[in-house]
């Protein structure tokens, strides 16, 4: 059946492998990639879609009602993947009002714009809402979240993620709007804005900089290559079941120490660096506020119930997103230095 899907954030990391995932694999759908472009959405992201007949890019922000209600009418949006977010946790402490304004604020206009557009026929939609593991907080001592975990949310972030995850199913209690969330570990992969830990380690050791690791690097998280979350993605939109819950990880936990040190080395070898020169450039510093010590999530349900697993081994996975970083040096030049607004000014008109 076709379908005019809107999809939020779609030129951010994990939103823009969303995007193309959906524009090359379902020709019949029309996609609305709806983006503020704030820092870390790119449209140089979407290159390889941008003139695809069933693509169309719209600059809105979230936060602005009308221009939402616009879009859902002019665009006759059938279903909404809603990725748009603030993500970055260390941004969320220095200023979590900004997570509110998005996060929240955002997530409940998307879903009175939805409701309005939809109105009497909300069963025949779908909202889904894009989530992180995060909400759950951190785990001390061996253990998985589950759907059915408590949330209990540690940062302005993650507090931000789980009121609109609460939102989404409010929506749904009340107001019977067909919705689903998932909930999934940390991506890593090509187009990852240079702030998180792994671009910003591979950008670092590239340029011979500092490599900060957080208090003792002891902290785990589980990591799950951008791609395979956007498998999941497609998986929950067309198997999911509304109402339900499904979290998304790759059972694969590691030391942040680990994963710098795995960085150094590979890296090493890549440039032709003596073994061990990366290394000294890891640098211990204060460690982040409230910071969450392990998650790690159990996806046996979406792999019992909806047959999706993880297609790439970690160690494939690195490899790959170091070469991309390696062979896109253009890419990293222009999100650091904010020319990649440019790029948006050149293709697009207001
Ligand atoms: C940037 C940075 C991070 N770290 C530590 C902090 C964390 O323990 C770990 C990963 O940090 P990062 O900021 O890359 O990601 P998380 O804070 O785990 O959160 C990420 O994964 C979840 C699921 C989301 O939902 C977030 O949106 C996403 O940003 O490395 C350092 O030690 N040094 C650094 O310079």
């Amino acid at each position: 059946m076709s379908k005019n899907i809107l999809i939020t954030g779609g030129a951010g990391f994990i939103g823009s492998h969303v995007v193309k995932l959906f524009v090359e694999k379902y020709p019949d759908y029309q996609i609305i990639n709806l983006d503020a472009l704030t820092y870390a959405g790119n449209l140089e992201n979407l290159k390889e879609v941008e003139n695809s007949p069933n693509y169309t890019f719209v600059k809105v922000d979230i936060q602005d009602a009308e221009k939402l209600d616009e879009v859902f009418k002019t665009h006759q949006i059938t279903d909404v993947i809603h990725l748009a977010a603030e993500s970055h946790v260390d941004r969320s402490i220095s200023d979590p009002l900004a997570f509110v304004k998005t996060n929240v604020f955002g997530t409940v206009n998307l879903l009175n714009a939805a409701k309005k557009a939809w109105a009497e026929k909300l069963d025949e939609h779908l909202f889904y809402h894009v989530s992180t593991d995060e909400v759950y907080g951190s785990l001390h001592d061996g253990g998985f979240f589950l759907e059915t975990t408590a949330y209990d949310p540690q940062s302005p972030y993650s507090a931000s993620k789980a009121a609109s995850d609460h939102f989404v199913r409010v929506y749904a209690n009340t107001y019977k709007m067909r919705t689903v969330i998932s909930n999934c570990s940390n991506n890593y992969g090509p187009n990852h804005f240079p702030e998180k830990l792994i671009p910003l380690c591979i950008n670092n050791i590239k340029n011979m900089k500092p490599l900060p690791v957080y208090g003792k690097g002891e902290n785990v998280r589980d990591w799950l290559f951008v791609k395979d979350h956007a498998r999941a993605i497609d998986t929950v939109f067309h198997k999911g079941n509304a109402g339900e819950t499904y979290n998304i990880g790759g059972f694969n936990e590691w030391k942040n120490i680990d994963i710098v040190r795995l960085l150094c080395q590979k890296m090493d070898e890549k440039l032709g660096r003596p073994s061990g020169t990366s290394e000294k450039l890891i640098t211990f510093v204060k460690d982040r506020a409230g910071h969450d010590l392990r998650y790690a999530i159990d996806a046996t349900k979406i792999q019992k119930e909806l047959g999706w697993e993880p297609s790439l081994q970690f160690e494939e996975g690195i490899e790959i997103t170091i070469d991309w970083y390696l062979a896109n040096q253009d890419w990293l030049d222009h999100v650091t230095s904010g020319a990649y607004q440019d790029y948006y000014a050149s293709h697009y008109t207001e």
